[in-house]
């Protein structure tokens, strides 16, 4: 099967979706000025120190069969591996193979786990390679169930789990001394309070922050060493993990209060004193208690973000801008409906407030604009006890928690789910939008695909397909009346990974919210008119992140270079050329440096010098 899997002809059998992952990107070796930018700002390539099994067991530099026959006697894996020799194209073949005879999602989940846990290149070629559909497995919605059931999937430690046991500067930054990569620029925390819209998952939560790093590294080229997962364990309050025999984590109820403020205040001390005053840390699904008051507590004094706020309320601000080349109103002239009045329900109608003050209201006329609903039902100036925040948003009306009756009197052009309540959006808010506007906009932003306001199917099938739909998970394309939807995937994916890159590689101090509406701006300036106009689509397609996050990067340094928060220097002229140079590419790459190692060393050892050969089957 296998060998008939490594011919090429069943290669393109199988039609593997078209490389789309980055190749090095080499100048022209014409170009003296280009060269001599990419020698200055390509990372120099050193031979490794591990040799022999200690390197097949490093996945940062593992290539398995790929490994040359040079290769193998100079590092001293002759002999450790099947003799025959593999292109990385046959590899990642024969993993996609096995992916795709996998039965289920979670078992793919596992195949991708363990490749990345063998060989890092191997992983980000094949994960770059088939984005639409592997993203689904290693990210959302995959990712949830994998969260759930990690006690019984778990194999080999990523990341780095600080409890609440550890609550000490000196403790934590011993604990991240012990990550074998020195040069961490970034890093993804949770304290796995709200692991997407699947509740407290405690210590289970971990394959967040993994699985969000990965998309640094596939969506943007940030390089899988300058990153670290981080779990932050203060227990759990769920009672099925507290009982669960093989929950990985602390077996206790959380930790709140001033205990917990220390334990964050202290690792946030800790990250910087170990890795530097600009590491970047982005938070990532904390429960709604504490997300925007960590976030208003270090936003002007660390490079920190928070994605379920910010990069949501990014994504979605690029899906409205998008959508009023449609509905050829401005944002400032619709009204929107939230169902949730969470982290992400409010970052996101905050950064519509600040697009419609740009489009000239008043802060205090957007927000009339905004109608919030929570679990108690409609923001109104009636309740008690409202946050700052949310009083902004507080309207005039009679309380109600009915979604319906509100869409009946506001007549909003858009709502917007973010309440982990699946079906939220029944046929009769679907019908009422689609009564109401020419193209009602639907956003279903809750994840997993289990937890959203309603499918893609029935936003199309209750509007007759004028819906300009979008939602967190990603949905299957629908087919009404012969005519073919596409549904795009509003999901901060489409902004965190080019943010980080712009952030490490131009080593951004500050990341202010300006920095996200830039974003979201450039996302909506990427959706094509055929994609609006053909396919409903008012998100860029999957596998065009990767270039949309070099765009974001490179807007943002400008920026950044402008008001002083960008502290790379000399600053680069030509900030598109530089970071190509410096990104992560899916290539293997040559292991050994032959103008420092070749011949002196060989001299030295006396190893054969093979002659080099292409790699290919006929090696067998
Ligand atoms: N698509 C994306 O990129 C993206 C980004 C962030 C969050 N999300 C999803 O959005 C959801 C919410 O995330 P969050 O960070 O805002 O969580 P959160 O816990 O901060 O907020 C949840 C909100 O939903 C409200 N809610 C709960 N039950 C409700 C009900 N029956 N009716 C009305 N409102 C109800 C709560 O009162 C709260 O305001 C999650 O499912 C999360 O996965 C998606
Ligand atoms: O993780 C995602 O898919 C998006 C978002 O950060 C979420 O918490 O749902
Ligand atoms: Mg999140």
């Amino acid at each position: 099967m296998i060998r008939r899997a490594l011919d090429c002809g069943s290669l393109r059998s199988l039609s593997l979706s078209p490389v789309c992952g980055v190749r090095p990107n080499l100048p022209d070796p014409e170009d003296e000025k280009a060269m001599e930018l990419y020698k200055l700002y390509r990372p120099e390539r050193i031979t490794p120190a591990k040799r022999g099994i200690e390197l097949l067991k490093s996945p940062g530099l593992n290539k398995g069969m790929a490994f040359s026959l040079f290769e193998r006697q100079y590092l001293g894996i002759h002999g450790l591996l099947p003799p025959a020799f593999m292109t990385e194209e046959q590899q990642a073949y024969r993993i996609m193979l096995r992916i795709r005879e996998a039965p289920n999602d979670l078992a793919r989940y596992g195949i991708l786990d363990a490749l990345q846990d063998r060989n890092e290149k191997l992983f980000y070629r094949v994960l770059c390679d088939n984005i639409k559909e592997l993203m689904p497995i290693v990210y959302t919605p995959t990712v949830g169930q994998a969260c759930q059931q990690f006690g019984s999937i778990y194999k080999n430690p990523k990341g780095i789990y600080i409890t609440i046991n550890d609550n000490s500067i000196s403790k934590i930054t011993q604990i991240l001394s012990h990550w074998p990569h020195q040069d961490v620029k970034a890093i993804v925390v949770t304290d796995g309070e709200r692991i997407l819209g699947l509740g407290d998952l405690g210590c289970y939560g971990i394959g967040i922050p993994v699985g969000k790093l990965a998309l640094y590294v596939a969506l943007a080229g940030v390089h899988p060493e300058w990153c670290l997962p981080v779990l932050i364990d203060v227990g759990t309050d769920n009672q099925a993990l507290l009982n669960d025999p093989m929950y990985t984590g602390l077996r206790r109820n959380r930790v709140r209060g001033k205990e917990y403020d220390r334990l964050i205040d202290n690792f946030m001390k800790a990250v910087t004193k170990r890795f530097g005053m600009d590491t970047l840390i982005q938070f990532e699904d904390f429960g709604n208690a504490n997300a925007y008051r960590l976030l208003d507590r270090y936003q002007q004094k660390y490079c920190m973000f928070n994605d379920d706020i910010q990069g949501t309320a990014s994504v979605v601000v690029a899906g409205l801008l998008a959508s009023t080349r449609v509905t050829k109103k401005k944002l400032s002239q619709e009204k929107f409906v939230f169902l949730g009045a969470g982290g992400a329900a409010t970052g996101v109608a905050e950064m519509c407030v600040g697009q419609m003050v740009t489009e000239g209201l008043t802060e205090q006329e957007a927000c009339e604009r905004i109608f919030m609903i929570d679990i108690d039902g409609l923001i109104t100036k009636k309740r008690a006890n409202l946050s700052e925040r949310h009083q902004k948003f507080a309207k005039d009306l009679p309380d109600t928690r009915n979604l319906l009756e509100v869409v009946k009197t506001v007549k909003p052009g858009a709502i917007i789910g973010a309440s982990t309540v699946a079906g939220a959006f029944t046929e009769e808010v679907i019908r009422e939008m689609a009564a109401n506007n020419a193209r009602p906009i639907i956003f279903a932003l809750s994840n997993p695909t289990s937890k959203a306001e309603c499918t893609a199917e029935a936003a199309y099938k209750y509007t007759n397909g004028t819906a300009l739909f979008a939602s967190g998970s990603p949905f299957a394309n629908v087919e009404l009346n012969g005519k073919l939807f596409k549904p795009g995937q509003g999901n901060n994916a489409y902004i965190f990974p080019g943010v980080a890159l712009g952030v490490v590689l131009f080593k951004i101090r500050h990341i202010d919210n300006e920095l996200f509406l830039m974003a979201a701006r450039k996302v909506a300036e990427s959706v094509t008119e055929k994609s609006m106009n053909t396919y409903s689509r008012i998100y860029p397609r999957l596998k065009d992140i990767r270039e949309l996050s070099i765009k974001i990067a490179v807007e943002i340094a400008e920026h950044c270079y402008r008001n002083g928060t960008a502290t790379l220097y000399p600053e680069p002229e030509d900030k598109e050329q530089f970071i190509r140079y410096q990104v992560h590419t899916v290539d293997y790459e040559e292991l050994i440096n032959r103008s420092y190692d070749w011949p002196a060393k060989d001299k030295q050892h006396g190893f054969p010098i093979p002659v080099m050969k292409r790699h290919s089957m006929d090696d067998e």
